[in-house]
C-alpha cells in the first residue's frame, strides 16, 4: 500500500560541506545542522524552501475512558473539538503565530456537530470500543483512516504543501498509545504508561493493569495494523496514515508528543524508511515517551515540559525549521565574508 523511499544521499557530503563553510565554528549550530541537512535531503535541494505548512488535529473518543483511565471526563473531546473550530485553543493560537493553516478532524467522536471547511468529517464511528472487552475497531477501519489521511494529505500537496504536522485530542488516548506502544515494542506496560491528563499514582497504576490485561486479551506483541484494531484509536491510526502518505509525498514531518510519536512508531513499523521524514519536535513531559523516542533513535527539538498533545509541540517546532532552512541558504561562508577558518 505504501511507496516510500529513504532520503536522497546524493547531496549528502555537498550539503554538510555548505553548512560547516559557514561563518561559525564547526557544529556550532548544533541540532539546527542536522535539521537543516535533513531537512535538505528530503527535498534532494542544497537550497530547500518550506511552503505552506498545514496541520491537524485528529480527534476521537475512547471505549477505554469506561475504566476510569482520564483525569478528564470524555466529553471533554468534543467541548474541545468546538474550542478547536472557535480558535480558542493553544494549538490555534500557535499556528495564528506562525503562520500555519489549521484543519480540525472528526476522526470519530461520538457526539454530533456540523461539519465546515475548517472541520473536517472523516468520523469512523462514535468512538472506539473499550479494548479490555474487544477490539477497539475492526480492520476495515484502520484501513478506512489510512485512506482518509491519504486524501488529506493529497489535497494538502497539491495546494503546495511540503511540511505537515499532526495533532490529535482523545480523552483517554495516552492509555491507549501506551497500549500500542507495549504492543508493538514488547517494552512493559508499567514503562509506557504516564499520567496523561493528570492521574494521581493509583491511576497510573490502573493504566498500568488495563495495559497489562489488554496484553493477556490479545496474547502479547502485534503487528502494527493488528495492534491499531486491538487498541487503537480513531485519531492515531488516522495519524499514522498521514505520516506514512506525508513521507510517500516527500514532507516533512513534523511529530508531536507522547501519542503522535506512538503514531510515528507505528509508521516506522510499517515503513521504515518514513522515519527520514520524521522531525521529532519535543520531549514530552509523559514518562513513556524518552523510551518511545529511543525506539527510533530519536533526539528531539525542545523540552520544555510540556504534554498538551493537539500538535502544539510540533508547531513550537516550525519556527525551528525556518531558522534552519534560513541559515543554510542565507548565511555567509569564510570565503564570501572574508573570515578567517
Ligand atoms: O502529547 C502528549 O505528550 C500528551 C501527553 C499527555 C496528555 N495529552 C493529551 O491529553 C489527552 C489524553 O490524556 P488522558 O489522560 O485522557 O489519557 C489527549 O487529548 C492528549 O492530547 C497529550
Ligand atoms: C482541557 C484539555 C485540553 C486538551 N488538549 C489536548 N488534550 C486535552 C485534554 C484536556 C482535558
Amino acid at each position: 500500500m505504501w511507496s516510500i523511499s529513504h532520503i536522497s544521499d546524493d547531496r549528502t557530503q555537498l550539503i554538510r560541506t555548505t553548512i560547516d563553510n559557514k561563518t561559525k565554528p564547526l557544529g556550532a549550530l548544533g541540532a539546527l545542522e542536522t535539521l537543516a541537512l535533513q531537512i535538505a535531503q528530503i527535498q534532494d535541494s542544497a537550497t530547500p524552501a518550506l511552503t505552506k505548512p498545514v496541520f491537524w488535529v485528529f480527534a476521537g473518543d475512547h471505549g477505554i475512558t469506561d475504566e476510569g483511565v482520564s483525569a478528564y471526563p470524555k466529553e471533554v473531546t468534543s467541548q474541545m473539538v468546538m474550542n478547536f473550530v472557535n480558535g480558542g485553543a493553544a494549538i490555534n493560537v500557535f499556528c495564528r503565530q506562525h503562520d500555519i493553516q489549521l484543519y480540525v478532524v472528526d476522526a470519530g467522536i461520538s457526539s454530533t456537530i456540523e461539519y465546515s471547511d475548517k472541520l473536517l468529517n472523516c468520523s469512523l464511528g462514535k468512538g472506539t470500543k473499550n479494548f479490555l472487552l474487544q477490539n477497539a475497531m475492526t480492520s476495515e477501519q484502520v484501513q478506512f483512516a489510512f485512506s482518509h489521511a491519504k486524501e488529506l494529505i493529497a489535497g494538502a500537496e497539491r495546494t503546495g504543501t511540503n511540511i505537515v504536522g499532526f495533532g490529535e485530542m482523545g480523552i483517554g488516548n495516552t492509555t491507549s498509545a501506551a497500549a500500542l506502544m507495549a504492543l508493538v515494542t514488547g517494552i512493559q506496560a508499567d514503562l509506557c504508561v504516564g499520567r496523561g491528563t493528570g492521574v494521581d499514582d493509583a491511576g497510573v497504576s490502573l493504566k498500568a493493569a488495563v495495559v497489562s490485561k489488554l496484553l493477556a486479551r490479545v496474547n502479547g506483541r502485534l503487528d502494527p495494523v493488528s495492534a491499531l484494531a486491538a487498541a487503537g484509536g480513531f485519531e492515531i491510526a488516522m495519524m499514522t496514515g498521514a505520516m506514512l502518505a506525508a513521507a510517500e509525498s516527500k514532507m516533512v514531518v513534523l511529530v508531536d508528543g507522547f501519542i503522535a510519536s506512538v503514531a510515528a512508531l507505528l509508521a516506522y513499523k510499517i515503513a521504515p524508511a518514513a522515519r527520514d521524514y520524521f522531525v521529532f519536535c519535543h520531549a514530552s513531559d509523559e514518562r513513556g515517551h524518552q523510551r518511545l523516542l529511543a525506539e527510533m533513535n530519536a533526539r528531539p527539538l525542545l523540552d520544555l515540559g510540556m504534554r498538551l498533545g493537539e500538535g502544539t509541540g510540533a508547531a513550537l517546532a516550525y519556527p525551528l525549521c525556518q531558522s534552519a532552512v534560513a541559515f543554510l541558504n542565507e548565511m555567509a561562508s569564510f570565503g564570501d565574508a572574508g573570515v578567517s577558518q
